[in-house]
């Protein structure tokens, strides 16, 4: 007969939603069971931001040495190894990787499943041979690689996020398949790492960003030499000596383009099949699983949580959606997701940041909103530092609640933080105005911003008397 668990809660999962929740219960004393059917991390550690960020800081070292020229200092064409870069990201995983071990785990007094789970009835769950009958199951699957029905795709060798980052080889030329953050971001590293690279986009390239800032991305990736082609309907892949040929339509045009490699970066779709879902009642679609505001599926023992729901899908999303399901089942609080406060950045150089809503959605949402906005350009650092193209756009409501801030630019994923900050306290621009912000710094940007909030006042009649009699005054 199976062995038999009936811990308070079982996590199915062990990637940034699913640890996060595994060490919260654990340490408020939650008998918990952690299951995980591949490496423990999940995508985030093993085939994602960490990877990815560290491929684009080695890249960022190659740009460095040739953009040093306005410096004074004379620019240099990278050596670049390929199974060094491979080696730093595998070192980067490796230094990471102990805190979200089993060893770590276990540790904290969680039990750690090594297997793939699957629903058998509304309030059981088997993986590795045993049956799991817990109080509360948290679903935390993540996503994959959402690969298109393209004809030819089965006939040529292709990377994913999941197999990219195992290359220690030279690529020559790299041709992208989706222009989305995974496709831009890894784009414009392999430009800089050395590597021929276009980009084949179905639609526009960072289209769930504001175009306005997205532009600025593209035109500094465009100017470094990768090729980005948008509208393109990629009809078919054929394999082409030793090389790949892309097959695609263009306004009516047929084009083809070769290159060493193939990347696909076209979408996610979340990892539900193997869960036997229908088998607990959990209403799900080809999205994600579906749930309310308070992360709870149709079956009330079930949340799910981070990339499988199919929204915002980003490690920072899950952690926050792990904190929403602690409180939830553990403390029965009323806790509700609240989208508006997510920030999201794209590590493509310069960064590109946004928390709340664009300028778009804002006056789609308001019938009147303000844009406070400031440049790089006109920031002492930014001109020290050579980064002066970018820009930081604030909107708020007529009476100056933040509810969106949007930033392109040098190191603007740190510098959206303080715009996150104030739309999570809820906060007026014009409170931000009176920080005293180091000079020189970028963060001085933000200040500036907010300080335009005043700038009415400087030209009001009112003001400016009122200023005149406390001169009559002495
Ligand atoms: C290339 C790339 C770069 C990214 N960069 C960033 C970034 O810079 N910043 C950011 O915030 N986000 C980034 N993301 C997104 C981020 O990785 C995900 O949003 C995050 O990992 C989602 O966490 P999760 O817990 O939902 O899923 P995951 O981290 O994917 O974890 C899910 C886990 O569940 C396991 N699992 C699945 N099915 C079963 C089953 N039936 N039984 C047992 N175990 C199962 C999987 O093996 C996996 O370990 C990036 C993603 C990619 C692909
Ligand atoms: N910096 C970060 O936080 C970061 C980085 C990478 C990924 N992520 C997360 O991972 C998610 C997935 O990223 P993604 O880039 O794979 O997905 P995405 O859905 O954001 O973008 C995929 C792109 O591929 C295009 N596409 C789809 N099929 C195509 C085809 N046949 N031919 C040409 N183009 C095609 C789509 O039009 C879209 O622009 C993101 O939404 C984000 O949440 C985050």
């Amino acid at each position: 007969m199976a062995e038999q668990l009936t811990p308070d809660l079982c996590v199915i999962g062990a990637g940034s939603g699913g640890l996060s929740v595994a060490a919260a219960a654990a340490q408020f004393g939650v008998d918990v069971v952690l299951i995980e059917r591949d490496k423990m991390g999940g995508d985030c550690l093993n085939y994602g931001c960490v990877p990815s960020k560290s491929l684009i800081a080695a890249a960022r070292r190659a740009h460095t040495m040739r953009a040093s020229g306005p410096f004074g200092i004379k620019p240099l064409e990278p050596a670049v190894e390929f199974d060094r870069v491979h080696d730093h990201i595998h070192e980067v995983i490796a230094a990471i990787e102990p805190n979200d071990s089993v060893e770590r785990f276990t540790g904290l007094g969680v039990n750690v499943i090594k297997g793939e789970a699957r629903f058998r009835d509304k309030e059981t769950v088997i993986a590795d041979g045993r049956e799991i009958k817990a109080r509360r199951f948290v679903i935390a699957t993540g996503s994959s690689p959402a690969l298109p029905p393209i004809p030819g795709i089965e006939r040529v060798p292709y990377f994913t996020n999941e197999t990219i980052f195992d290359n220690k080889q030279r690529i020559e030329k790299l041709i992208v398949v989706g222009g989305g953050p995974i496709g831009m971001e890894l784009a414009h590293a392999f430009r800089r790492l050395g590597t021929e690279v276009a980009v084949l986009e179905a639609f526009t390239p960072l289209a769930k960003e504001d175009p306005e800032l997205a532009e600025v991305v593209l035109r500094q990736m465009e100017s470094e030499g990768v090729e980005i082609i948008s509208d393109a309907r990629v009809e078919r892949f054929e394999p082409f000596g030793d090389r790949v040929q892309v097959l695609f339509a263009r306004g009516g045009q047929s084009y083809s383009i070769d290159g060493s490699h193939l990347l696909l970066a076209t979408g996610r779709r979340p990892n539900i099949e193997k869960l036997n879902l229908d088998n607990a009642a959990v209403r799900h679609d080809r999205t994600g699983i579906k749930v309310d505001k308070g992360l709870r599926t149709s079956n009330r023992r079930v949340y799910a949580i981070g990339d499988v729901t199919g929204g915002l899908q980003f490690t920072h999303v899950a952690n926050y959606h792990a904190s929403v399901v602690i409180k939830n089942a553990l403390f029965r609080l009323p806790a509700k997701v609240n989208e508006e406060i997510l920030p999201r950045v794209t590590f493509t150089d310069p960064e590109l940041a946004q928390v709340g809503l664009t300028e778009e959605e804002a006056r789609k949402k308001y019938r009147k909103v303000h844009v406070y906005r400031w440049p790089y350009s006109d920031n002492d650092r930014a001109q020290a530092e050579r980064a002066t193209d970018g820009f930081l756009k604030v909107i708020t409501t007529r009476r100056g609640r933040v509810i969106g801030a949007s930033m392109v630019g040098e190191q603007a994923g740190e510098l959206i933080q303080m715009w996150s900050l104030a739309m999570h306290k809820n906060m007026k621009i014009g409170a931000l105005a009176s920080i005293v912000s180091p000079y020189p710094t970028l963060a001085e940007i933000n200040k500036r911003a907010a300080i335009n909030f005043y700038t009415p006042s400087l030209t009001n009649p009112m003001i400016r008397r009122v200023i005149g009699l406390l001169r009559k005054l002495g």
